[in-house]
């Protein structure tokens, strides 16, 4: 298998490109083969000297390398996690040219820390996370952290060993950046966040709470999620709130777990026993006598017109793409559509139906011609583009109860593959 390690000048990356081509070199090199790549964003004038110098060291130890340049348009806000969309979708470009199987990042320790006191910091939901050491990015391909239990100190020695030095990013003295704050604050604090993430007690937890989907929940037609009452009062169980948030994420269309106001709001309406409604995190939360259902609120549905050929995200639920050549549109269906009756005759109260029907999406040519050639697939913005490892098992209930296939499983025996049925 080739191994793309995403290298981006810095020790922790040039060590592990280092330390892998030792391993390999000295135990398997017909199993396995390394290749390079360094994204140049070209924020800052240097970098493409920089990245040439990746290109040069690469050379001189023999693993092919590509240097991946950041072209598109820049925000003046956001810089850091624009900057982060585009590197991992040019990483993830350059292991489909290497033809690579997984790609290798140099997080370490020192990262793991500052990410778990930044999320400790907003937290949200149940207990603060750290990263995973496998993410599966864009479903297409696995990110592993092999460096993640070890910390910047002992990789910059293993490189003084070797005579090989490292640029230090400047952007690390930038302390308008939040990750730049969290790493002065550590350095004099002692070590109190260690010890709040254990990533097999997530993992367990997140498999628990898979379980709790296959048993209580059911979805109809990607648009209603259905709980029996008598389980949706569960509020205390911690595995219950990760799968109820998840679900709300998903209803919502949005990429994280909501913030800690909705949960607060989502839990406060979980207390009460009345019959009636509540809007959190873009989700309607209906509760009747025959159950608790969500579905997505009816305001700020966008139109969205596609080209021949293209493809986009609508609402952040759903993916369509346009195999036809004419240009179409696709907007909330909007009232006694077809989904409608469709949502009665699965049983769902007609209240429920109506209202969950107004956002389902309707696509219509904007030249009269057939619609035929357009898929439509619910998109699950939580996992879709980064998936953490501990939380496999509960994608793939969530994508099945969505009607969508498992998410490609990881390279690497993780902590899941013993729990899979
Ligand atoms: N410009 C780059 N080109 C290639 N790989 C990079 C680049 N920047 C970062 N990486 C990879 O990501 C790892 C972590 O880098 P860094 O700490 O700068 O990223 P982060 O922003 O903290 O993390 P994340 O990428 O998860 O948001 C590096 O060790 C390296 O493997």
């Amino acid at each position: 298998m080739r191994i793309l390690v995403a290298v981006s000048g810095g020790s922790d990356s040039k060590g592990l490109l280092l330390a892998l081509n030792e391993a390999i070199e000295a135990s398997d090199p017909n199993r396995f083969s390394l290749a390079a790549c360094t994204v140049d964003h070209a924020l800052r004038p240097e970098s493409a000297a920089e990245a040439q110098g990746v290109a040069a060291f690469c050379a001189s130890i023999g693993v092919p390398h590509l240097i991946k340049r950041w072209d598109g348009p820049k925000p003046l806000t956001g810089i850091q996690a624009a900057a982060r969309e585009a590197r991992y979708r040019l990483l993830a470009d350059a292991a489909e040219r290497f033809d690579a199987g997984c790609i290798v990042t140099g997080h370490t320790s020192d990262d793991q820390r500052e990410t778990i006191l930044m999320r400790m910091q907003r937290a949200t939901g149940p207990g603060a996370s750290g990263m995973a050491r496998a993410t599966l990015y864009d479903r297409r391909i696995w990110v592993l952290r092999p460096f993640l239990n070890l910390d910047r100190t002992s990789i910059r020695a293993f490189l003084a060993t070797r005579d090989v030095t490292w640029f230090d990013d400047p952007s690390n003295a930038n302390t308008t950046f939040e990750r730049v704050r969290v790493r002065a604050e550590l350095a004099h604090a002692p070590r109190a966040e260690e010890g709040a993430w254990d990533a097999g007690a997530r993992a367990r937890s997140s498999t628990r709470a898979a379980a709790l989907i296959t048993r209580h929940v059911r979805v109809h037609a990607g648009l209603v999620v259905e709980i029996p009452l008598a389980f949706a009062e569960h509020r205390d169980d911690v595995d219950w709130q990760r799968a109820l948030l998840a679900l709300v994420a998903v209803v919502g269309g949005r990429a994280h777990i909501p913030a800690a106001d909705t949960v607060k709001r989502v839990a406060a309406f979980l207390r009460e026993t009345t019959l009636g409604r509540m809007t959190a995190g873009r989700c309607v939360f209906d509760r009747r006598a025959s159950g608790l259902y969500l579905y997505r609120e009816a305001r700020g549905l966008t139109t969205l017109t596609l080209a021949g050929g293209e493809t986009a995200t609508w609402d952040g639920r759903f993916h369509v793409r346009n195999g036809g050549s004419a240009p179409i549109s696709v907007a909330a269906e909007g009232r006694g559509g077809p989904q409608q009756q469709r949502l009665i005759a699965a049983g769902l109260p007609p209240g429920v139906a109506g209202r969950a029907s107004l956002t389902a999406p309707r696509v219509r040519s904007e030249n009269g011609e057939s619609v035929a050639s357009i898929t439509i697939e619910p998109r699950i913005g939580l996992y879709d583009t980064f998936l953490p490892g501990f939380d496999r098992i509960m994608a793939d209930r969530i994508a099945g109860l969505f009607g969508r296939g498992p998410y490609p499983p990881p390279p690497v025996h993780d902590l899941l593959t013993e729990m899979e049925r």
